[in-house]
């Protein structure tokens, strides 16, 4: 379980840059429940990520994982508890290291024991086994540099990491964003598999309307730092890409010039 309450984020306070990201934002996101995440540039999605991963800390209001009080906690303190994709498939995994390396890494993160203890002969294969499952051929190539893997294997590879250390939250920032539309849906079937198999807290940021209603179980838009729409259920079944699109218009006020890229 996720909550934020009256999440206040001020960027450059005191300055003539100063920016509220945030303003008030309250959300429960129950066990095993997964929220996609729309809204317009500088809407406040990626902060509201960094928020829960801990490498943002609100000005004001309580942040909860699961019966955890985190709210002034950094990332290092969480990471157990949360785990991150980014859309930058060389964020988030360490391209020198090997494929099994990372795994290795992953599996211990929020632990202060070594790299040595967790690659015994057993994980070796557990980690094999789970690299197996993903059937892009990639458990012939363990002690392969994840820098030499494309972008998509690369975010398969870090979908397999973020369930390692037993984390119940997952922050999915745009991480299909920068892959081809084949793979991109590739990914997402293994996010939705991974979210529903491990009962994963899930939250994903998209600019993408279609992935937006297409997964998850509810769908929250922000403006302004704010939380403009959250419907869940027949409501959100009933909507279509084009209500969305025209609910951005009405937000904002103007016509969108790219329709396109919303809607695939
Ligand atoms: N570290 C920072 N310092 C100053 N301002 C920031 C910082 N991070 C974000 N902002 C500002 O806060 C606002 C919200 O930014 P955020 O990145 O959360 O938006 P977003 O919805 O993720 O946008 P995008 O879709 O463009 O990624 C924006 O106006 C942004 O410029």
């Amino acid at each position: 379980m996720i909550s934020v309450k009256n999440i206040q984020v001020v960027f450059g306070k005191g300055t003539p840059l100063q920016k509220q990201a945030l303003n008030g934002v309250d959300l429960t996101i129950e066990q095993g429940s997964f929220v996609t995440v729309i809204g317009s540039n500088g809407a406040g999605k990626s902060t509201l990520l960094g928020v829960l991963a801990g490498d943002v800390l609100p000005s004001a209001g309580q942040v909860t994982i699961g019966k955890t009080d985190v709210t002034r906690k950094g990332t290092a303190a969480r990471a157990g508890l949360v785990a991150r994709v980014f859309q930058d498939p060389l964020t988030g995994s360490c391209g020198a290291l090997s494929i099994e390396e990372n795994l290795a890494l992953a599996a211990k993160r929020g632990e202060k024991r070594g790299l040595m203890a967790a690659l015994g002969p057993k994980r070796r294969e557990h980690f094999r086994e789970r690299i197996a499952e993903l059937n892009l051929g990639l458990e012939n190539r363990m002690g392969d540099r994840m820098d030499l893997l494309s972008g998509g294997q690369r975010q398969a590879v870090s979908l397999v990491m973020a369930t390692l250390a037993g984390s119940e939250v997952l922050l999915l920032d745009e991480h299909t964003a920068a892959l081809d539309p084949g793979m991109a849906e590739f990914v997402m079937n293994l996010t939705q598999k991974i979210v529903s198999e491990r009962r994963l807290t899930t939250m994903m940021v998209t600019h993408s309307m279609r992935q937006a209603l297409d997964y998850g179980h509810r769908t929250v838009m922000l403006h302004g730092g704010e939380i403009v729409l959250d419907v869940a259920g027949d409501s959100r079944k009933e909507l279509q890409v084009e209500d969305l699109i025209a609910m951005f218009r009405r937000i904002r006020g103007q016509t969108l010039d790219d329709d396109a890229l919303l809607i695939g």
